[in-house]
């Protein structure tokens, strides 16, 4: 069967997203597009032939749309996605599910009245071949007692109106969504601890040291820099009681000659993750358990949001998760 997939939202990532349902994942075909930039929205759409509507709801309620995907802006993704819900329809939302806590709890309740998985959230992380091997290496207890974790996470350079805010909400979810799965436990607290700033960040406050708590006392340590200038890297190390497992560059491609050895970086995510992308899609597509749930979605935003309140105030944050709704997927 194939699954007919509209997609929200066609900018940067909505456009490749649309490129491998239509030419990469089997069993799926694109049929509907939407995107606020009508020229955008064709472009993107009318090469996989997909019918390009006029609003999101279009796409929703389309006869011809058996799944949506949200890749719009951040601030409405929510909404999209209670109307998903509302119309009885899977969803796969871009990270993040919402940018407050108190909306991604409707979308948990909203889909727990349904009593069944409509929701997943587009952390890829999960389907990362690198990632996955360092979650392996955990729960089959190879390190003993993880204790502590250290994470890296730059980007080469962030468009003019990317903001400090906007380091922890869009880039250091990431590595709350990856130390909440990694280390299968919640997030208690968040501290931004100030650092110098790069001259070249463009007023930004760029490196940004965050330190996460986990409710069993590990303690997570992320450094975002998103105007690194060389190149995309993301690694991490978790070390515990008897070793230490990490998560390091892909290597593929180095070069060792004479005077040394260099090694390529990828220029951004959709390089460094490409594959993880299209894994994410092919087992949405399928409907394979894994990924992240809403629920997921509801812990990562409320642990931004505390992240954000340190970053204001530059106090240590504790977050208090709601209890999850009776029927809600985990
Ligand atoms: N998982 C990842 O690694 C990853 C990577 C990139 C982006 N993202 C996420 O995907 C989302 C989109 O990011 P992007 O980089 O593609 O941004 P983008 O700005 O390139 O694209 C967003 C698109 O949404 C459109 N849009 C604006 N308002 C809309 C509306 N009301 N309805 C429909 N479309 C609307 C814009 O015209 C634009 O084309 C963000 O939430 C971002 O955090 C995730
Ligand atoms: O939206 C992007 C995306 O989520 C990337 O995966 C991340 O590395 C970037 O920092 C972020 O800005």
């Amino acid at each position: 069967m194939t699954v007919k997939v509209g997609v929200i939202g066609t900018g940067s990532i909505g456009a490749e997203h649309v490129r491998r349902l239509a030419q990469q994942v089997s069993g799926a075909e694109v049929t509907a597009v939407f995107d606020v930039d009508r020229e955008r929205a064709i472009e993107v759409g009318a090469p996989v032939g997909a019918a390009v509507h006029f609003a999101a709801h279009d796409v929703i309620d389309d006869p011809a749309v058996d799944a949506v995907l949200i890749a719009s802006p951040g601030d409405l993704h929510a909404e999209q996605v209670l109307a998903c819900l509302a119309a009885g329809k899977p969803v796969l939302c871009e990270k993040p599910l919402a940018t407050t806590a108190e909306s991604a709890l409707k979308v948990v309740e909203a889909e727990a009245a349904h009593g069944r998985s409509l929701v997943r959230v587009g952390f890829m992380r999960r389907h990362d071949f690198g990632y996955r091997q360092v979650k392996a290496v955990l729960d089959g207890g190879g390190i003993g007692e993880p204790l502590l974790m250290h994470c890296v996470h730059r980007n080469a350079s962030a468009p003019s109106w990317f903001t400090s805010e906007m380091s922890l909400t869009d880039s250091v979810v990431h590595e709350i969504d990856a130390a909440r799965w990694l280390l299968g436990a919640e997030i208690v607290a968040a501290t931004v601890v100030a650092v110098k700033s790069s001259p070249l960040a463009g007023g930004l406050r760029d490196p940004q040291i965050v330190i996460l708590e986990t409710a069993g006392g590990v303690v997570i340590e992320v450094e975002s820099f998103v105007n690194c200038q060389y190149g995309y890297e993301v690694r991490c190390e978790v070390v515990g009681s008897t070793g230490t497992v990490s998560l390091d560059t892909p290597s593929t491609g180095a070069v060792t000659r004479s005077g040394g050895r260099t090694q390529p970086l990828p220029d951004d995510w959709r390089t460094r993750f490409g594959q993880a992308y299209l894994d994410e899609l092919q087992a949405w597509v399928d409907g394979r358990p894994g990924g992240a749930t809403a629920w997921d979605g509801y812990a990562a935003t409320a642990v931004a949001e505390a992240c954000l309140r340190s970053l204001a105030t530059g106090a240590r944050s504790t977050v208090a998760l709601a209890d999850a709704p009776t029927g809600s997927p985990q």
